[in-house]
């Protein structure tokens, strides 16, 4: 039987997130073809030596000839170049979704651009690592992980339910909310914690005595947690604060007010305050992991990207 979802699927942007859906596209044969393109020529040569698509092009306004789902992965400060760039080469009926980190800023970017002929469909999977680029990606990244919408109103539902369905098969719960709530829910809990360790890690590297050589021989400790995330892409992240600037703002100042609260907590040797709060912290990090939301130990059941068994 077929698993065909779409005809043709258009990849713009061909990094971590587009390569890992082209890797569980081709899989589990979601599409009649899957069209690759991407702004550099080593990346779509890369693509191309890792089998990612059936044609590949440096054109977005090619790649999207005829396509019926056009996703969009690129940083989100690329957004209304692509849009612009796709524009009049949109099939009629043809469903464009995103992939980018903030919403508002994405839809201000590409819905003005967009034919009344097409479906706009933003999205968000929230699923990742500190990695880029074509190599970085894998099967199976999505998997478990939710993936939010941001439709705009009035939004055709059965061309929500078709990119809802897509993305159920490559194993996502899916979830829509609006564009600003998104925002919000986003910059605390994925773009505060990247500025945070950006800033600790930049905070080391200027303690120069300490870097030269501490920092490397201990980071066994906490601090390498934070290493990770700061080792992520400078383009998608500098993007990122950018284009979510005033829910960044927002989240960043509550932040600061609670940690001069720490702050005071240490100076003045407030024990009781630092151990209730260190234990509603540990209790949060609990309720992740009784909703199944831990990354270490996820359990979702056999899903169709998981090997046969023998
Ligand atoms: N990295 C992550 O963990 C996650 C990233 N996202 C979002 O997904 C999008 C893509 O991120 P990644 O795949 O991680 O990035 P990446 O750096 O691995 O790949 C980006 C791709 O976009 C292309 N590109 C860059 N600038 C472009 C431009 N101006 N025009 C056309 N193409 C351009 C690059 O050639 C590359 O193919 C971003 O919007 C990011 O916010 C969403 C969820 C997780
Ligand atoms: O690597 C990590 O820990 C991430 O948090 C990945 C990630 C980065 C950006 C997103 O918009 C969603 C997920």
């Amino acid at each position: 039987m077929s698993n065909i979802q779409f005809e043709r699927i258009a990849l713009i942007g061909i990094g971590l997130i587009g390569s890992s859906i082209a890797r569980d596209v081709r899989e589990l044969g979601l599409a009649g073809e899957v069209v690759v393109s991407t702004r550099s020529t080593e990346t779509l040569k890369r693509a191309e030596e890792l089998d990612l698509g059936d044609r590949y092009t440096m054109s977005a306004a090619e790649a999207v000839e005829g396509a019926d789902l056009v996703i969009v992965s690129v940083p989100v400060g690329a957004s209304e170049s692509v849009a612009k760039e796709i524009a009049a080469h949109l099939e009629p009926g043809a469903i464009v979704t995103d992939v980018g980190s903030t919403k508002a800023s994405v839809i201000a970017q590409m819905q003005p651009h967009m034919p009344e002929h097409v479906h706009f469909i933003p999205g968000h999977p929230l699923a990742g690592t500190e990695k880029s680029g074509p190599d970085a990606g894998f099967a199976g990244l999505f998997r478990g992980r939710w993936c939010i919408f941001t439709p705009p109103e009035g939004t055709d539902p059965e061309a929500l339910a078709k990119v809802r369905r897509f993305w159920e098969t490559l194993g996502s719960m899916v979830d829509e909310m609006d564009p600003e709530h998104h925002d919000k829910v986003l910059a605390i809990v994925s773009h505060l914690p990247h500025i945070i360790a950006y800033n600790i890690v930049g905070t080391a590297d200027d303690l120069q005595t300490v870097t030269e050589s501490e920092v490397i021989k201990y980071s066994a400790s906490g601090f390498r947690d934070f290493t990770r995330l700061a080792a992520s892409d400078p383009t998608m992240w500098r993007d990122v604060c950018l284009h979510n600037k005033d829910a960044i703002l927002e989240m960043l100042s509550r932040f600061s007010e609670d940690l001069a609260s720490l702050q005071r907590a240490i100076r003045w040797g407030d024990g009781d305050k630092l151990f209730d709060l260190f234990t509603r912290t540990r209790a949060v990090r609990r309720s992740i992991i009784e909703a199944g939301q831990d990354v270490e130990a996820p359990d979702f059941g056999r899903h169709a990207l998981d090997p046969k068994p023998n």
